[in-house]
């Protein structure tokens, strides 16, 4: 943050790095100058420390950037300071958004320094000083041309604070600092530039259906053209002020919220109220901050995140995640590995329970009439499949910049979709009819005959399950896409996990008969087997052709509806 424009004794300066020393010192009389110095200096929560000529600044941006300001002018801190006493400080606080200090001058007499939010520290002011640095009355002409420099500044997205002063008789004892009839000395324009990215990133959160709101403690101007330039604030979007917002009924708040895109001068009691409303609404609510301000809301938010470089530890403690680089954009990455993980635990639980079906109903079924035709051991090795390496090929998969053109997860939504339903119901019909087919009437479809015929048989229906599974594997990348194969070669993961399948498999029919209760089969019977199996392919091609989901379009998406899905989207 950097001070960019100053207005005083009438006059709007830009300030330009050093060479604004000159231009301001040009411009304003001594006596401005002085009493522009002292309400930078006396009034500033930030330390200066000087190593051997070397300043450094510890305050919060917006203090550091005023009194990086004064610095820039020539003016010294220690010598700003040496002869007047500080009687009393008020520290800034985000509710009454202003500071103010108490001093006693040196040659008697008290003087009340105030600054912060430029409309309230404006109207806590009677007077104004000329271009001498007098203090003069403060017409409302001159009132309105100052909250018209106000907006100026807030509309070229600046953050906007008024420095004031006032002497106090030295009759009055007591060290209260008054809350008006002050003497405005200058308003200062604070540009803290959109990080690059940001914009992006805001588009991307919309496309995924995430809406941002944009809460600050800003002047409103300020609020809306920085939301404009970062794409928070549309065309027909609503902006508000804390202190209206705060007045609406319960009723009128739950109309306007799902409008709201920036509140403006909000208060951290306003922040939690947003967030309150919106959960009561039903929607997730991720909050960043940075503030101990923003405690509140972080702590009553689903997810909490805490800047971890400009954070406060209050925010931090309150939050449930610490964005290390303090980038809007990583809270999209956030956004984008929360769905990846649970999309991946979906696409491992509709792979799971489709085994599981097969397995349970065809051995079940089967004993019932005749004999189970999958032994204990291949039951075991199947578990394998589906637990380990399943688990390991599907849950692996890395998040995909397409999971973030989805539509959100709604808060009760179940976590077994219709589409999972779908496709987990329709493969284990497809399956088990084909293994009931050879269970039943095998020996005599294939003309298998001999001693061995059985066991043959058992084999294949083992045989042509686990290929079932290892192809359902492949369907199960993607629930709702017909094109599974994308990205599929690049994930060495899923690929390893196919090749040992199948290589296990291999060496557990051909080689390990005698535990695994198994006979070696003909390569006609493998490759029947792999023809079953890579059935399920095209069986997944047809299932996902079925709508199962409601289909809705909507011209702009606000967060508050589903997007459409379907075979078409990720
Ligand atoms: N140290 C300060 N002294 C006086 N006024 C201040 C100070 N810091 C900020 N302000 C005023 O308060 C407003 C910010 O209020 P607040 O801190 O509640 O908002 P915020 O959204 O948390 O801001 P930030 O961007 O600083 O985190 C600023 O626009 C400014 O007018
Ligand atoms: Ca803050």
């Amino acid at each position: 943050m950097v001070v960019n424009k100053v207005w005083i004794s009438d006059k709007s300066i830009e300030v330009k790095g050093k060479e604004s020393e000159n231009v301001v010192k040009s411009e304003l009389s001594e006596d401005a100058l002085s009493i522009l110095f002292q309400v930078i200096f006396q009034n500033t929560g930030c330390e200066v420390s000087d190593v051997d000529g070397k300043f450094t600044i510890f305050g919060s941006p917006t203090e550091t950037a005023i009194l990086e300001f004064g610095l820039l002018l020539g003016a010294e801190f220690k010598e700003q300071r040496k002869d007047m006493n500080i009687l009393k400080i008020e520290p800034f606080n985000s509710a009454r958004k202003k500071m103010s200090v108490l001093v006693a001058r040196p040659n008697g007499g008290k003087r009340a320094f105030c600054k912060g939010a430029s409309e309230i520290i404006l109207s806590m002011c009677n007077k104004v000083i000329d271009s001498k640095g007098e203090p003069i009355d403060l017409s409302d002409q001159q009132a309105k041309n100052v909250s018209d420099v106000i907006n100026s500044f807030a509309c070229e997205a600046l953050r906007t604070l008024c420095l004031a002063y006032q002497d106090i008789d030295d009759s009055i004892v007591e060290n209260n600092i008054p809350d008006n009839g002050y003497t405005l000395v200058a308003v200062v324009g604070i540009k803290d530039p959109v990080r690059p990215g940001v914009k992006n990133a805001v588009e991307t959160c919309l496309a995924a259906g995430i809406t941002v709101r944009m809460v600050t403690g800003d002047n409103i101007n300020t609020a809306k053209a920085i939301a404009k330039e970062c794409g928070i604030l549309t065309p027909g979007g609503m902006a508000i002020e804390g202190p209206d917002f705060r007045n609406l009924s319960p009723e009128q708040m739950m109309e306007i919220i799902p409008k709201i895109q920036v509140m403006a001068r909000s208060s951290p009691s306003d922040k939690h109220t947003l967030v309150t409303n919106l959960r009561k609404m039903g929607e997730v609510v991720a909050v960043t901050g940075d503030g101990t301000n923003d405690a509140p809301a972080l702590h009553e938010s689903d997810i909490g995140l805490a800047m971890g470089i400009a954070g406060t530890e209050v925010a931090k403690e309150n939050a449930d995640v610490i964005i290390m680089d303090d980038n809007f954009s990583t809270i999209v990455n956030v956004g984008r590995w929360g769905r990846s993980v649970y999309i991946n635990i979906q696409k491992f639980v509709q792979f799971q329970l489709t085994v599981n079906v097969v397995a349970l109903v065809l051995n079940f079924f089967s004993a019932c009439i005749s004999a189970a035709p999958l032994t204990a051991v291949q039951l075991l090795w199947v578990n394998m499949i589906m637990d380990t390496l399943g688990a390991l090929a599907l849950a692996t998969e890395p998040p995909t910049n397409e999971l973030m053109k989805r539509p959100p997860v709604a808060r009760g939504a179940s976590f077994i979709t219709k589409a999972m339903w779908r496709n987990i119901i329709g493969q284990s019909i497809y399956q088990l009819i084909v293994l009931a087919l050879l269970n039943f009437d095998g020996k005599k479809l294939l003309g298998l005959t001999g001693s061995d015929s059985t066991a043959v048989l058992n084999t294949l229906i083992f045989n042509a399950f686990v290929f079932c599974q290892v192809f359902n594997e492949i369907n199960s990348r993607d629930i709702e896409k017909i094109n599974i194969f994308h990205g599929m070669f690049s994930s060495w993961v899923f690929i390893g996990v196919m090749f040992i399948t199948v290589a296990f498999q291999v060496i557990i029919v051909e080689f390990l008969g005698a535990f695994a209760s198994t006979v070696p089969l003909t390569w006609q019977l493998w490759l029947l087997s792999i023809g079953i199996g890579s059935i399920s392919l095209i069986v997944a091609v047809f299932l996902k052709c079925i709508p199962v989901e409601k289909k809705i379009n909507i011209k702009h998406h606000d967060g508050y509806e589903a997007l459409p899905s379907g075979p078409e989207l990720a």
